[in-house]
């Protein structure tokens, strides 16, 4: 989307308020989406929501809030019937799908949805492979990607037989190979035991570390904290807020509207009267409060 947007381009089914212009190039972007599922359900309604360099997105809304839906359109799983699609600044037509395919990478909450072939290996090839890539590269891509999250050993294993955890680092892998601009992930935690989740969050401080933009749909407001630089709420298809943590978690009447808790942190800092910053996880609420115990009193 250039920075010289204007209502044409974006065709005449749109009633959005206000067009979108941005100050850099987002390396994906959806104007005015709805969609309508073939059984009549419409999901989501004039949606807009972009996806800049280097930024962690966290999705959140209630069950049924359109998160998926609108997720699904970011790498063109979704065909768009309504408003547009552009990754890399370039409109996405049945033409050149492949590009969205490509740039943005998707994690689905199952794992088994996106398990295709009999190794881990072949997995994990397979995106590459299927993008034109040489057997060669694609095993060279495969073997790095599992690396790089620790998963090398389970190379030769049969995708099927793995645990949840590693069945979710091996869908991460398979999506690292097509090198995507952009890595979506639908519930990244969800079903996984203590120890698994703490490597599948450090996987994704890893991603932020290596500048890989990420979209993170969740109903866990702790995690969504910890993990998000900006908070895009959704309730009823519509997009209610959007917005750094720290504002979003202390807006009442949004929360209430979009069906969710503060986090604990919040929660805790109103108990506790904290009142200097919003801290809206654990570290910044124990940050806090020695700030406020180190200051000496009367
Ligand atoms: N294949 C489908 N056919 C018909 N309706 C659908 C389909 N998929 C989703 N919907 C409906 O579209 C709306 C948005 O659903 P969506 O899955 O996008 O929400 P969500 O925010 O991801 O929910 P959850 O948190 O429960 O996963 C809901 O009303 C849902 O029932």
């Amino acid at each position: 989307m250039s920075h010289d947007t204007n209502t044409t381009e974006y065709g005449s089914e749109c009633t959005h308020k206000h067009p979108m212009e941005f100050d850099e190039e987002p390396l994906v972007a959806l104007h005015c989406l709805s969609h309508t599922y073939p059984d009549g359900t419409r999901s989501v309604h004039d949606v807009s929501f972009a996806v800049f360099e280097d930024e962690t997105v966290g999705l959140i809304g209630a069950n049924g809030a359109g998160k998926s839906t609108l997720m699904e359109h970011l790498n063109g799983l979704l065909e768009v019937q309504a408003g547009e699609l552009r990754v890399v600044g370039e409109l996405i037509t049945d033409e050149n799908v492949e590009l969205a395919r490509q740039e943005v990478g998707f994690v689905f909450q199952d794992a088994d949805a996106q398990i295709v072939a009999p190794t881990v290996l072949d997995d994990v090839m397979f995106g590459p492979l299927n993008y034109g890539a040489s057997r060669e590269e694609a095993r060279e891509r495969a073997h790095e990607a599992l690396e790089r999250l620790d998963a090398g050993h389970l190379v030769d294993r049969v995708p099927h037989h793995l645990s949840g955890g590693e069945k979710r680092l091996v869908a991460i892998a398979g999506v690292l190979a097509m090198d995507p601009s952009v890595i979506v992930m639908d519930e990244p935690l969800a079903g996984l035991d203590p120890a698994r989740e703490r490597r599948v969050r450090e996987v994704i401080e890893e991603l932020q570390a290596d500048g890989i933009s990420l979209v993170v749909a969740t109903h866990d407001v702790d995690f969504a904290a910890a993990v998000a630089d900006r908070l895009v709420a959704m309730t009823d298809g519509d997009i209610v807020g959007d917005g750094p943590p720290d504002e979003l978690f202390y807006d009442d009447a949004l929360l209430q509207r979009a069906n969710l808790e503060p986090p604990t942190a919040v929660r805790m800092a109103r108990e506790l009267d904290v009142e200097e910053a919003d801290p809206v996880t654990e570290d910044e609420l124990v940050a806090a409060l020695s700030r406020r115990q180190a200051v000496p009193g009367p």
